[in-house]
Formats: structure tokens, C-alpha cells, sequence
């Protein structure tokens, strides 16, 4: 049945405003990746293919002939919202009119009053006002922040109706963008849940600054005395702004033990501020600029385990011991470290870094493996599902299991998905961009007394016609790109590579679903030749109350 999909002809489709096939690919050079959709890009795709709409809005007429009136900035309307597009904005419609809006935590089924704030293009973004009726599955979001921090955008909604929206998603993605059609129905698996949508996160990255931003909600209840109060904050960037903060007490995506971390270092700092002044990103001065709490567990008896990390502009171990003391009497905090950061901005990658307090690095099990992570170290923020991803990874990859298979895991970070493998083949090989998840992936298979797994550095947009000499012939490639996807010269190269099976991890359903396109169906533009069947499609939610959906993809090779 799907072996018919590879040689019968391809769904057609009319072609969306913003994304034709012709327009994605006009301007690749052998140099270029392939072009990452833009955001606005990737969004109005979504919404043009994942809908029955495809012809809402590019006409400039209603049904009855009556010409659109593009809603004015600032005017106030009635909407409907009809579903979520993948950055977790509501896609609805202007009751009178039908025309467009993207607007921000509207949810599908939600009929509202939302403002104007833009016009973009041929579709207008929103900022809502008032419910009129909620979605039938909405829930009251059990955080205080919810509605006004930028992480969980879903928390309003049952997250049963998180999971049902989200495998929607993928399936019109997949078959609409990726051309599967109406053969997507045998291909897709349901939607694998989290089993603890709250407390899943393993790293919360929190900023200081001297802007508190109060929520519309609480700006009516404060006197003007308590509104000039704003010279410290601890929380996460209001929505869209550098500046300011949102103060956060307790995230429920993170641990109790990291949240009473959390409430030790504002009460603290917030005593302290002459002393410990925070960052000001207006004028460069000030030292605490961010506190990352990272967790995770110690491998004999599983306890958890916090690293706290200190981001300051100067390296003053005097100025932070104090707060240093505060902190280690936390009984689960193994690690207090500082990194250090003199640039200019906000990141929170250290140039230096220090030990105050306890270890260097903690560890986490994932599938019986320890790995050591360090506080700049990339590692799965969900590591319980992670461990159901990676054994996801393992069903797709159908390994014989005779210690007979060579593994190209490509996009391997600290090589957890190889080495989670290794024990099952002859001998995996990684690949990855950053030279310290390479040193990570190394340290972890020593660890774990692993032999059979060689790590590689290297840039794979940037991959040269003898990529494959690096290695001998794979059985199974795993891909688990970023957000941007394959680059084009990666897809010629795998396609030439022609091992038995691929398995493709992926953190953003449009560009999979790009990518799986050119592998099965081939684009002629390109002269690439499809030479590939896909056997499944699985969601799987990594991040419940977020917009992100991750995906397991398994593809097979077929002889052409
Ligand atoms: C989604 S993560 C996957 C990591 C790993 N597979 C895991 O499960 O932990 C993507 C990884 O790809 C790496 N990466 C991004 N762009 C890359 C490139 N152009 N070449 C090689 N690796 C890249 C990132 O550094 C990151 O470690």
C-alpha cells in the first residue's frame, strides 16, 4: 500500500502565497543551505496548507463579491479562532469578514474579542482582549503566569486537547507540505504523550534586570508609589521584549527543589541589590545577568541532583559568596558554579567559568547510561521523555541486533542517541557542529564503558563531496537536525550514501516535512531523485503547554 505511494502521482496542490516550491528553491546555490523557510514564511505555510482556507485571503473579494476591508490597527473585533498555527498562535477569523488574524493565545473553538496591533502582509496579528466563549476543552492553567509569560502558551487548554492538536498539526504538515496526502492516514501513529506534563524541564535559564514588566492585569491594582519601584527583577523576558522582566516566583515546568532555588535567589538579591546589582542592558553596567538551575540525578541511588550557575559580567567570588552559602544549604544542590560574561547582551553562555561550590557537573540516566553534563553542556530539557523518544528511535531504526550494523548518527550533540544504540551494533559514528558536545559525547562513552563509538566534528552544511569517505558505508542514518532542518547538500548526500534505512528526529514539522518530501518524491529542479519510502510518522510530545512538537520518522530504502 505505501510502496503505491512512491511511483503514483503526487497529490496535487495549489500553491501557497509565500512558499511555492519554486520560490523555496530559486534561491539555492551548491553553497547555500537550503533555504530555512522564515518564520513568517514557515507560519503562513502552516496556515495555508494545514487548513481548508488555502483560498481565504489571497482574493481580495468575499464569497458574496464584496471587496475584504483590512482591519485598521487598534480596532477591536469579534473573531473565531479555528486552530493553532505551529508557533502556538491562534489562527482566526474577523467574524464579519473572515479575514485572517494571527492573534496569541487565542485557542481553537475560542470565539473573542482581540485588538489590531499589525498588519502583515495579507493577514493582520492580534493581541487578545476578552473571551466571549472559550474552546470546550479549556482548563483554568494551574500557574500564575501563564497568561502572561511567553513559555506555555497551551497551559489554558486540557493538555489531552495539547496532544489532539498537535498530532493535527503533523498530519496536515505532513500531508499537505510533505505531498503524502491522503496516504498520511497509514503512515502517521498517534500522538505519544508526556506522562508528567509539569516538572518535566531539567534547565530553566531565568534573567536579572532592572525592568520589572507588570501584566496589564496587575498595572489597574498597583499605586503609582509600587509602579516606580522597578530596580530589580528575576524571571523570564516578557513576550517580544529584551528589556524587560517578568518576575517569576515558581515555574511549574521545573522542580520543586529548583523552585525553591528560584525563591531564595530573588528574596536574596532582591535584599541585596546595592551589592549584588543586577544587569542593565540599557547601559552595560550591573553584574548578576542570569541564573541558570539545571537538574539531574545521581546514577546509584537516583536522587536529584542541582547545579546552580551564576552568569555575572565579572568574575567577584567575594561580592557572591554569600549568596553562594544561601544556595548550597538547598540539600539537593550538588554544584554552585559562575560563569562569566564582559559582552555586551544577554546571552548566557560563559566566557570563563568557576567552581564555588560542590562539582563541576552532575549527571542523568538516561535508558541505564550516565552522562555527565556541565553547565554549557547541550543535553534533552525532558529527560524522562526523552528516554521514550530514543527508545522510539530504536523501534524505527529496526536494528537486526546481531552486532553486525554500522549507525551514522548525524546531529549528535553529547551522543546520546548513538550511544543508547551502541549496544546493539557494531560501531556508530557522530557527527556534530559544536567541538564541546563532541568532548561530552566522547567523555560519555568512556563512562559508560563504551568502545564501539567514534565522534566527529564538523559542519554539516558545509559537507564536501567526500563526506562519506569519513566513515565506512552506514546501515542506518539518524538525523536529528535543529529547527532549520537538512541542508540540501546533506539530502544529495544521504540519497547517494543509499543506506537501508533513515531515521529522521525532528524538532519542527514543516521542515521535516520539507525534507521527508525530497527524500521519498525527489524535486527535478534539483535533480534529486527520490529514492526512499516512508514507513511512519510519530509525534511525540516533549514539551506540553509549548507550541513544539518532535517527530520520529522512519524511512526505508527502495531500489529504483
Ligand atoms: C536537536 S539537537 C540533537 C542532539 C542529539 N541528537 C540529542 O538527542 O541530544 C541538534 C544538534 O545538531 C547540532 N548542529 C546544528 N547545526 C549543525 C551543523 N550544521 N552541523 C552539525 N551539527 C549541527 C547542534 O549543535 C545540536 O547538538
Amino acid at each position: 500500500m505505501l510502496g503505491a505511494i512512491q511511483g503514483a502521482a503526487l497529490p496535487t496542490r495549489s500553491v501557497p502565497r509565500l512558499f511555492s516550491r519554486a520560490s523555496l528553491f530559486s534561491t539555492v546555490s551548491s553553497t547555500q543551505a537550503l533555504p530555512s523557510l522564515t518564520q513568517e514564511a514557515l507560519f503562513l505555510d502552516d496556515e495555508g496548507f494545514a487548513k481548508d482556507n488555502d483560498n481565504s485571503q489571497p482574493q481580495k473579494q468575499q464569497p458574496g463579491g464584496k471587496p475584504f476591508t483590512f482591519p485598521k490597527k487598534g480596532q477591536q473585533l469579534e473573531m473565531f479562532c479555528e486552530s493553532l498555527a505551529f508557533k502556538g498562535k491562534g489562527v482566526c477569523k474577523i467574524v464579519d469578514s473572515g479575514f485572517v488574524v494571527l492573534c496569541d493565545r487565542a485557542l481553537p473553538g475560542e470565539r473573542l474579542i482581540a485588538q489590531i496591533t499589525r498588519k502583515k502582509g495579507s493577514y493582520a496579528e492580534a493581541m487578545k482582549i476578552k473571551t466571549i466563549s472559550p474552546h470546550d476543552d479549556a482548563v483554568i492553567a494551574p500557574c500564575e503566569h501563564a497568561n502572561d509569560c511567553g513559555g506555555c502558551k497551551m497551559q489554558n487548554l486540557s493538555y489531552s486537547a495539547q496532544l489532539r492538536i498537535k498530532e493535527k498539526q503533523v498530519f496536515e504538515v505532513i500531508s499537505r507540505l510533505g505531498r503524502f496526502g491522503s496516504a498520511s492516514g497509514t503512515i502517521m501513529k498517534g500522538i505519544v504523550g508526556c506522562q508528567s506534563p509539569f516538572g518535566y524541564r531539567n534547565k530553566m535559564e531565568f534573567s536579572f534586570g532592572v525592568k520589572k514588566w507588570i501584566p496589564k492585569s496587575e498595572l489597574e491594582e498597583l499605586s503609582q508609589m509600587e509602579l516606580c519601584q522597578d530596580e530589580f527583577a528575576l524571571g523570564l523576558h516578557a513576550p517580544g521584549r529584551f528589556d524587560k522582566i517578568l518576575s517569576i516566583n515558581k515555574c511549574l515546568l521545573q522542580q520543586d527543589a529548583a523552585n525553591k532555588v528560584l525563591a531564595l535567589v530573588q528574596h536574596f538579591c532582591e535584599l541585596h541589590a546595592d551589592e549584588l546589582p543586577p544587569y542593565n542592558t540599557f547601559t552595560n553596567t550591573g553584574f548578576l545577568k542570569h541564573l541558570v538551575i539545571r537538574s539531574g540525578r545521581e546514577p546509584e541511588t537516583g536522587a536529584l541532583q542541582l547545579m546552580v550557575n551564576f552568569v555575572t559580567s565579572c568574575y567577584d567570588p567575594t561580592l557572591l559568596q554569600p549568596l553562594v552559602e544561601q544556595v548550597a544549604r538547598v540539600p539537593e544542590v550538588v554544584s554552585v558554579v559562575n560563569n562569566t560574561n564582559s559582552r555586551v547582551g544577554n546571552t548566557s553562555l560563559g566566557e570563563e567559568e568557576f567552581v564555588l561550590y560542590g562539582k563541576s557537573t552532575i549527571t542523568e540516566c538516561i535508558n541505564g547510561l550516565v552522562f555527565e553534563i556541565s553547565a554549557n553542556s547541550f543535553f534533552q530539557t525532558n529527560p524522562r521523555q526523552a528516554e521514550v523518544l530514543y527508545s522510539l528511535v530504536e523501534d524505527a531504526a529496526t536494528l537486526k541486533g546481531d552486532g553486525s550494523e554500522i549507525v551514522l548518527d548525524l546531529f549528535c550533540g553529547t551522543g546520546t542517541i548513538g550511544l543508547s544504540l551502541a549496544g546493539r551494533v557494531k560501531h556508530v559514528y557522530g557527527y556534530e557542529v559544536v567541538p564541546e558536545a563532541i568532548a561530552d559525547a566522547q567523555r560519555n562513552a568512556l563512562r559508560n564503558g563504551i568502545t564501539n563509538a567514534t565522534f566527529v566534528q564538523g559542519d554539516l552544511n558545509k559537507i564536501r563531496d567526500n563526506f562519506a569517505d569519513q566513515f565506512p558505508k552506514p546501515d542506518i542514518v539518524i538525523v536529528d537536525p535543529n529547527r532549520p532542518g537538512l541542508h540540501l547538500n546533506l539530502i544529495r548526500s544521504l540519497l547517494k550514501l543509499r543506506p537501508e534505512r533513515i531515521v529522521y528526529v525532528s524538532c519542527n514539522p514543516a521542515t521535516c516535512a520539507r525534507d521527508l518530501d525530497l527524500l521519498t518524491h525527489g524535486l527535478p529542479e534539483t535533480e534529486i531523485k527520490g529514492t526512499y519510502k516512508l514507513l511512519s510518522v510519530q509525534p511525540v510530545d516533549m514539551f506540553p503547554h509549548t507550541p513544539h512538537i518532535e517527530c520520529v520518522c522512519s524511512l526505508e530504502l527502495i531500489e529504483v
